[in-house]
């Protein structure tokens, strides 16, 4: 073989293995190179380079493709555009998610702006509601990404996407975020309770957090009100979720739900972790009182067309302490006001299915008193990156609770609007819930190796 055959081939073989490296390189190679980087880093890269956002293509699907809907009206696209936050201002977040948009509000907006009179007008006003919902948990990337796309969209199909069908936007929407790879994906983390113990306010703050994907609605209650609906029907409520982040509901009735951990565990596994947090257990009940008390008003109001309200805290204590005393003079356990507030009993149920280290467990006072070091504790719990910062974090006196320096809503959505008085509790009842409450609190102590700032009171 002369020199000149032999170079030819060195030169062939050199080309097929740089031809085979660079393929290895731009694919493999790089996932791994990515993967090892910063997680906040690779969820903004992501954002940004998405390869495959840039082959993203949707059609338009034959009319019967589609739940039909075809006799859209103008002003009714109009509302579209409104709630898939596509009309004019657009939520810039200085924190990066705009989780600030509340489920109650959304309903709102939607029952306000839509109406719901007739049942195609419900099913459309449903699903503008998830859009809109979707929407307020996107990033501010993922926004800018979607909004290219919805512009390349029209322009290539000389249509306005909000003169689709409802249930066409939203299946462009769920496309764009499968392509670039969010999902909807099954709780890693759930915020079990303890019902008025805050778990509102919580839930809020750590959905501000970029690796925190939460639920498209503000409670499930998957395990306790819909568990024969079935996984499918669950994952159809998570957040679109990348593999970078953790995937978050809040449903504080689980606490309290006997079959809900043995559940939890058979359909997410042992990994799950579960934020807890606990309360005064006297304070939580008065309330609770105070909460139900006010849904029930609110019922009869709407029933009747009467708003009725004639109250004092005395009076509401002593409605409250007819429920917690029997008529022998004893702690009526089967209330559900003291048995929400027996947390010991409760969490040795879960302790049955899972061990302590997937809790952790906080408390109420100090999440409003000392909000930032509850969600560093959070964070570091959850193996999170580090986010949280105190400037972040400010107390509302006017609300009575923390908030968060956020250009969107800064305030997590008050649980109970607060119209009727807190019951107060003589003198008497309290010192006999408190012998009732001692024993179990002591329990808590011992299992959680936890002392709250409430505990000296009981102990
Ligand atoms: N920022 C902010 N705004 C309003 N409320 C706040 C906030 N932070 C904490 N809290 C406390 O949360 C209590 C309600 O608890 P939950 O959110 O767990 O209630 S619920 O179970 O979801 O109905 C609520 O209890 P009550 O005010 O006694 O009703 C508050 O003490």
């Amino acid at each position: 073989m002369n020199h000149q055959k032999l170079l030819l081939i060195i030169i062939f073989f050199s080309i097929i293995l740089i031809f085979i490296l660079g393929s290895y390189l731009t694919s493999h190679s790089a996932v791994t190179i990515f993967n090892k980087i910063s997680p906040s880093f690779q969820l903004k890269a992501r954002t940004e380079i998405w390869p495959s956002i840039q082959n993203f293509s949707w059609s338009i699907p034959k009319a019967d493709d589609n739940e039909a809907h075809d006799t859209k009206t103008k002003p009714e696209a109009a509302n579209n555009r409104q709630a898939t936050g596509l009309a004019g201002s657009r939520q810039d977040s200085k924190y990066k998610k705009s989780q600030k948009t509340e489920v109650s509000d959304a309903q709102k907006f939607v029952q306000k702006s839509h109406g719901a009179e007739n049942p195609s007008k419900k099913k459309d006003a449903a699903a503008k509601e998830v859009i809109f919902r979707i929407f307020a948990n996107m990033d501010e990337e993922l926004r800018d990404q979607y909004l290219i796309q919805v512009k390349k969209f029209e322009s290539e199909h000389s249509t306005q996407i909000n003169q689709l069908p409802v249930s066409m936007q939203r299946n462009f929407l769920e496309k764009f975020l499968k392509a670039a790879g969010y999902y909807q994906k099954l709780p890693d983390v759930i915020n079990i309770g303890v019902k008025k113990s805050g778990t509102n306010a919580l839930g809020f703050f750590i959905a501000h957090h970029p690796l925190i994907s939460h639920s498209l609605g503000n409670e499930v209650h998957f395990f306790d009100w819909n568990y024969q609906k079935g996984l499918k029907f669950y994952r159809s409520k998570m957040g679109f979720t990348s593999k970078f982040q953790l995937s978050f509901e809040k449903t504080p009735r689980y606490f309290v739900t006997d079959s809900a951990p043995a559940n939890i565990l058979k359909d997410l596994g042992n990994s799950t972790k579960f934020v807890l947090c606990f309360r005064d257990p006297i304070d939580r009940l008065v309330s609770d009182f105070r909460h139900e008390t006010e849904l029930r008003l609110r019922k009869e109001w709407i029933k009747s067309g009467k708003k009725k309200m004639n109250s004092s805290p005395e009076k509401e204590g002593k409605k409250l302490e007819k429920l917690l005393i029997d008529k022998k003079g004893n702690i009526n356990v089967s209330s559900d006001f003291i048995r929400t507030s027996s947390y010991s009993i409760h969490l040795k149920n879960w302790l049955k299915y899972f061990p302590l280290d997937n809790f952790i467990f906080l408390d109420h006072d100090r999440l409003l008193q000392d909000t930032f070091s509850v969600m560093k504790e959070v964070e570091s719990f959850l193996d999170l990156k580090e986010f949280f910062r105190k400037d972040m974090f400010y107390f509302d006196p006017t609300r009575g609770g923390p908030c968060m320096h956020t250009d969107g809503k800064p305030c997590p959505s008050k649980s109970t609007p607060g119209f009727m008085p807190k019951a107060k509790l003589s003198k008497a009842v309290q010192a006999k819930l408190r012998v009732y409450f001692r024993p179990l609190l002591q329990e808590l102590l011992n299992i959680t190796g936890k002392r709250f700032p409430w505990s000296h009171s009981y102990l």
